[in-house]
């Protein structure tokens, strides 16, 4: 378990000072994906650094199982570090070392032997996947292979934090989910607790248990991916929702949006819906996600039931209605078109 409390970063001196990060508090679980989004200049690798103790934060605290790592000297702190692996957006591995060699390094650094430390490789290359691979160059590797051996170096020491730190960004969509399916294995098979920075807000569907999102050095808004996809009033959770392009709803029909998550409500909504209104209920545009076994649901539905009658059949069925009108543009924009769209 990690835990950030008031974390702040303040660069420069007194009268030039910026704060970069402003009093974060943010707790990621054993076994639990937080994914942290937000915009350039928001401070996410300003972040990575504080996690990781790169960067000493000007005040708060890191806790690390219990401990503070921000207030350690630098000895101990030397130690503590191993806590936390770290995987970066390049993998950063040494070109004149081989993959199993990259990660032997921190073992190396540690003095563990070499029998040890082969064996330690051996299993990670092939918790990786990579056995095949154990004498092959970075330059003979994927873009996805050189990512799986930075993530089995960060692995050596037996951390019970992994930083991911853009660790997909410039990766393809296929590889990425190939990564993100690694990634979620190993925090199953090693009880990690993962912070999953990036900016790509599609890959947060695919990794992450919960998001944070940061915006000028603040967390604006946080909370479990099913809340977040099914909350009208998430920003976070519009921005994370699929592109939709709803039909029109026919002349004397209103458009309204509905959210809804498995939990509480059946798959054959639609129909019930219908029924208890005595009119068919038009489907315009719906996206289904499945996260951790339970599903949640965007739709825009067509009906021509007057507002108060339709908005308290949804509720009868536990949805989550408002008219279109009301609610957040349907289209939303595409991921990676620019940053600046997706946060508009
Ligand atoms: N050493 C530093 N001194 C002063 N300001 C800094 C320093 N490092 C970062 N900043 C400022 O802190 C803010 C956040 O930067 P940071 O790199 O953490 O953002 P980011 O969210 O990672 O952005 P990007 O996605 O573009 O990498 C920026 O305004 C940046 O100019």
């Amino acid at each position: 378990m990690i835990s950030l409390k008031n974390l702040t970063k303040v660069y420069g001196h007194p009268d030039t000072s910026v704060t970069v990060l402003d009093n974060l508090e943010i707790d990621v679980a054993t076994g639990e994906i937080l994914a942290i989004v937000g915009p350039s200049g928001a401070g996410k690798s300003t972040l990575a650094q504080c996690i990781n103790l790169l960067e000493r934060p000007t005040s708060g605290q890191v806790i690390v199982n219990g401990e503070d790592l921000a207030r350690l000297s630098e000895r101990k702190l030397r130690v503590a570090r191993r806590r936390i692996g770290t995987i970066f957006q390049s993998a950063s591995l040494l070109s004149r070392r081989t993959a199993a060699e990259n990660i032997a390094l921190p073992l190396q650094y540690l003095g563990v032997t070499p029998a040890e430390t082969k064996a330690r490789v051996a299993e990670l290359l092939e918790r990786v996947g990579l056995s095949h691979r154990a004498n092959h160059y970075p330059f003979e590797l994927s873009g996805g292979q050189l990512q799986r051996v930075g993530i089995a170096r960060a692995l050596a020491l037996r951390p019970s934090v992994l930083l991911s730190d853009e660790a997909t960004s410039g990766l393809d969509p296929e590889t990425t989910r190939s990564v993100v399916s690694l990634l979620r294995q190993l925090r199953d098979d090693l009880d990690l607790a993962v912070v999953f920075i990036t900016h790509e807000m599609d890959t947060v569907l695919h990794v992450a248990d919960s998001a944070a999102r940061l915006e000028n050095g603040r967390i604006t808004e946080q909370g479990s991916l099913v809340d977040l996809l099914t909350d009208h009033d998430s920003a976070l959770g519009r921005a994370l929702q699929p592109r939709l392009s709803p039909a029109d709803p026919g002349a004397g029909s209103r458009a309204w949006h509905v959210t809804y998550d498995s939990r509480t409500v059946p798959a054959d909504w639609l129909q019930r819906v219908s029924a208890d209104l005595g009119e068919p209920v038009a489907l315009l545009a719906a996206t289904i996600q499945s996260i951790d076994g339970t599903s949640t649901g965007n739709a825009t539905v067509g009906l021509r039931a007057p507002e108060p009658l339709a908005a308290a059949a949804f509720t009868r069925h536990g949805l989550r209605a408002v008219p279109r009108e009301a609610a957040a543009p349907a289209v939303q924009p595409a991921p990676r078109i620019t940053e600046e769209l997706q946060w508009a």
